[in-house]
This record gives structure tokens, sequence and C-alpha cells, in this order.
């Protein structure tokens, strides 16, 4: 018997990036000597100004971006999914889930992945006929279908329309918690991060600069203290001015988990962060 029993999957890293270095042309560089670590089954958001690197560094673990220079160890199986579904028009939404799988049972298995995502009853359906958040739900649906051990979204909820986005923000809670892959969640929304993950990281000057981790266990609410306070410092961090509640704020409508015990991380370089306002709609978690 092995003395020195192995650590459970949870605590396996399955992505292991070091110093990762990525610029375009002669510019500067996007990633500058970026190191990041995600365990099996942790959900991380990852935030950031626009263009400090979030989707190179996306695309770069997905392998559709030029090789790398510096170390990056991702699992093979992987899946993407984008801010347009990117279904392939001239097939039926049931063989776009099945498209590329090469076990007996495909076509099941993308039945009872369209069903889980709730598109059971539109499997012969054309894609150009699917609503913008049936036809996000496919794409999840054919990312879910491989099993995938790291899952990449980039900014998926972005084109839905504010009660879609709450809604597929809840079921891709819920296909996280039902399946558990390590997931990396690209967005520009704090609260949904805060709503999400359990891990939260702010790219800056091509570095992780921010790495907070977030208790599943206690209620995501404004009105509670530790979510307030991560929420207040993930957007200082990100320069961002926060605005007055409003009667919205505190909302019990999503109601699974909480907020915050913080980390050690690095010093704030809020002062070199553009300056937006949040939207008045976020506080309606
Ligand atoms: N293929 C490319 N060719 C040239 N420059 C690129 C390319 N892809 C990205 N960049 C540049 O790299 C920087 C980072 O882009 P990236 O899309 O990763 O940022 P981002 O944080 O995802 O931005 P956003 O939040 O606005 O989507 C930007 O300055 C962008 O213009």
């Amino acid at each position: 018997m092995n003395a020195h029993p192995p650590l459970t999957s949870i605590q396996q890293p399955v992505v292991q990036v070091s110093n990762l270095v990525r610029s375009f042309g002669k510019g500067p560089n996007v990633l500058d000597g970026l190191d990041l670590s995600i365990r099996a089954g942790e959900f991380v958001a990852l935030l950031g100004r626009s263009g400090s690197g979030k989707s190179t560094l996306l695309r770069t673990l997905a392998g559709l971006d030029a090789a790398p220079a510096g170390t990056v160890t991702v699992p093979a199986e992987r899946a993407v999914v984008f801010q347009e579904p990117r279904l392939v028009p001239w097939k039926t939404v049931r063989a776009n889930v099945a498209l590329g799988l090469r076990m007996a049972d495909a076509q099941e298995r993308a039945v009872a992945a369209l069903t889980e995502v709730g598109l059971g009853h539109r499997l012969e359906a054309w894609p150009l006929t699917l609503s913008g958040g049936e036809a996000q739900r496919a794409a999840l649906a054919r990312a879910l279908v491989r099993e995938p051990k790291l899952l990449l979204l980039d900014e998926p909820f972005a084109a839905l329309d504010a009660l879609t986005r709450l809604k597929t923000q809840k079921l891709v809670a819920a296909l996280w918690r039902a399946h558990r892959p390590a997931v990396l969640l690209v967005t520009h929304d704090v609260d949904e991060a805060l709503l999400l993950a359990d891990r939260a990281l702010v790219l800056d000057q091509g570095r992780i600069a921010l790495d907070l981790r977030i208790d599943l266990e206690r209620p995501r609410r404004h009105a509670d203290p530790g979510f307030a306070s991560l929420r207040s410092r993930l957007l200082s961090e990100l320069g961002v001015e926060e605005e007055e509640p409003t009667p919205l704020t505190g909302s019990p409508s999503i109601d699974q988990g909480t907020s915050a015990s913080l980390k050690t991380y690095p010093a704030s370089r809020t002062s070199q962060h553009d300056r937006v306002t949040v939207a008045a709609r976020q506080a309606a978690y």
C-alpha cells in the first residue's frame, strides 16, 4: 500500500503558466513574464482593463495563439466558448454538438448535453432559428460534450440581453457544479466574476496583479460585508469608480454562495488604469 496517497484531483494543477511573454509586431509585451496556476475544478474569473491581454491569455491556453515564449502546460481535454456561439449554420444543432466527436455514441452524447442545457426540444433546429441565448446554450453543450478538464469562456454572456444573461450565468454555475471542470472566464463584469467564480484575477501590465480567493459558502449579495469588501478591492484595482448603491442593491435574486477571504497580492497599480464607470445594472445582483 502506498504510504503517501496521491493528492486528490481537486488539488492538482491543470494549468501551469510560467514566464509567459507575448507581443504583437514591434509593440510592447502584452503578456510580460506572466505566471499562473489553475487547479482542477477551480472557477477562475479573469478581469482587467480593455486591451490588458485577457483574450490573448485565453487564446494561448486554448492553443489558438502563436507558440508562446515561456512555459504553458494545459490539458488536451479543453474547450472554448466565445462571445459569439460560432455554430456551423448548415448543420443542425445536434450535428453541431456532435461535430468532431469520434466515439460510437457521439449522437447520444450530443442529445444528452443539449438536454442538459435545456435544448432537448431543438435538436434538429438550424442554428439561425435559435435565439441568442439558445445559441449560446448550444455552444455550451458543444463544449461540455467533450468532457473538458479546462473550460475557457471568453465573455460568453456579453452579447446577451440582461435577463438571458442572468439565466445563462445560472446555467453555467449549475454545469460547473455538476461536471466540475476547471474554468477560466474572461469578463469585464466584476459582479459576474463574484457571482460565478471561486477565484478572481486582475491582469495588469502583462501579469496577474491581483489574485483573490472567493468563499463559495457565503451569500453573494452587496449587503454582505465580505462581498462588498471584495467587490471594492476588485473595482479599485481596475480603476473603476464605484457608484452609489441603487434600490436594487442586495437583491437576493441569485443566491448561491458568497464572498470573500483575501489572499496576499502585490500592491495596487490603480493609478495606471483607465477610469470607467460601473454600470448601475451591476447592482441587480
Ligand atoms: N492579432 C493581433 N495583432 C495585433 N495586436 C493584437 C492582436 N491580438 C491582440 N492584439 C493587441 O494586444 C493587446 C491585448 O489584446 P486582448 O484582446 O488580449 O485584450 P483584452 O484584455 O482581451 O481586451 P478587451 O477586454 O478589450 O477584449 C491589445 O493592445 C490588442 O490590440
